[in-house]
């Protein structure tokens, strides 16, 4: 029975060795294996907030996400990761407002909770929902589905969302490129967040993450440690604007975050690059 006890733990013992082995020797282990601890972390970590959700709140709440937030900020310690925040009392308007930053990786849920203030739910793709513990988690956070493919539901969704903003008394996290990008750069912004911040007659407030290529580059299959610097910006107001204004708002926020997002990252302004 004492054998068989050793054996096993020798046998763990080796294959941790093993593991480490490959991941010293092949980058794109290293990378697999990181990121599938991230996954795994997210699965395991939902299934065990779920019920946690479930008796605190009783069901899909926004409340829930200070459950979800308390746990994911421990993620960070598995990876070397840290995060520098400034301006965090740029969310102290009163009210709604939309919040958008830039988003680059499955990874930014983590500076996201680093820094969600109270009553705030996000915009995220319908196709989170079928991500079993971590959809039924996302679904209980209160997060608003949107179907990407169809600009026609996501508009009519992002206008009920106008609508009960101010009733429920929630800010709105939107991530305007509407999609993933770890270039270093911004995409083009996708105008529903802004739609949404003129239709509530709310705030913009822009969040900037700093580049993430340092670190981060699955192309490259590079993931080590590394630091985050994180900037909440002044509040931009949207008292009296209407449809027609959306476009410049766009470009207005746009424009800010673009340039705070090479500030942070410590890469010459655009003027620079082709002087
Ligand atoms: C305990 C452990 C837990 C572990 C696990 C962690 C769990 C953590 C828990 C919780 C965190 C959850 C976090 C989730 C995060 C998810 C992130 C994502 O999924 S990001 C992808 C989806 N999000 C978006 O796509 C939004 C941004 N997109 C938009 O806002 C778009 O504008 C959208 C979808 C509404 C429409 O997209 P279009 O591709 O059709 O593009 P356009 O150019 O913006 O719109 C076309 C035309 O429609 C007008 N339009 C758009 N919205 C309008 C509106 N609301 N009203 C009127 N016109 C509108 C525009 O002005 C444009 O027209 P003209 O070109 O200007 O003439
Ligand atoms: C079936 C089990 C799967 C488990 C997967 C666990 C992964 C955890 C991911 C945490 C939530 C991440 C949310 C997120 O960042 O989604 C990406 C979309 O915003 C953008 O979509 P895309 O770039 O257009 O594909």
């Amino acid at each position: 029975m004492e054998l068989g006890w050793l054996l096993w733990g020798a046998a763990v013992l080796l294959l941790l060795l093993l593991l480490h082995v490959l991941m010293e020797l092949s980058p794109a282990v290293n990378f697999a294996l990181r990121i599938g601890l991230y996954c795994l972390l997210c699965v395991v970590a939902s299934a065990l907030t779920v019920p946690a959700c479930l008796l605190v709140n009783g069901g899909r709440t926004v409340k829930n996400m200070r459950i979800i937030k308390t746990v994911v900020k421990t993620f960070k310690y598995f990876f070397g990761l840290r995060f520098e925040v400034k301006g965090l009392k740029n969310f102290e308007v009163e009210g709604p407002a939309i919040i958008v930053s830039n988003h680059q990786s499955i990874l930014d849920m983590m500076g996201l909770m680093e820094v969600l203030p109270n009553n705030c739910v996000q915009v995220g793709k319908k196709e989170l929902m079928y991500t079993g513990t971590v959809g039924l988690i996302i679904y209980l956070g209160g997060v608003i589905f949107i179907n990407r493919k169809s600009t026609t539901s996501a508009k009519m969704v992002m206008a009920e969302v106008a609508k009960t903003m101010a009733t429920d008394n929630v800010k709105v996290w939107v991530y305007p490129e509407g999609t993933r990008n770890c270039t270093g750069d911004l995409l083009p912004f996708k105008k529903g967040a802004f739609h949404l911040a003129v239709q509530a007659q709310v705030p913009v407030i822009p969040v900037v993450y700093s580049s993430f290529t340092t670190f981060y580059n699955p192309k490259k299959n590079l993931f080590t440690s590394g630091k985050i610097k994180v900037e909440v910006l002044p509040p931009i107001e949207t008292k009296g604007l209407t449809s027609d204004d959306v476009s410049d708002l766009t470009d207005k926020c746009f424009c800010t975050m673009r340039e705070t997002l090479f500030r942070l990252s410590g890469r010459p302004s655009e003027a620079k690059d082709s002087s």
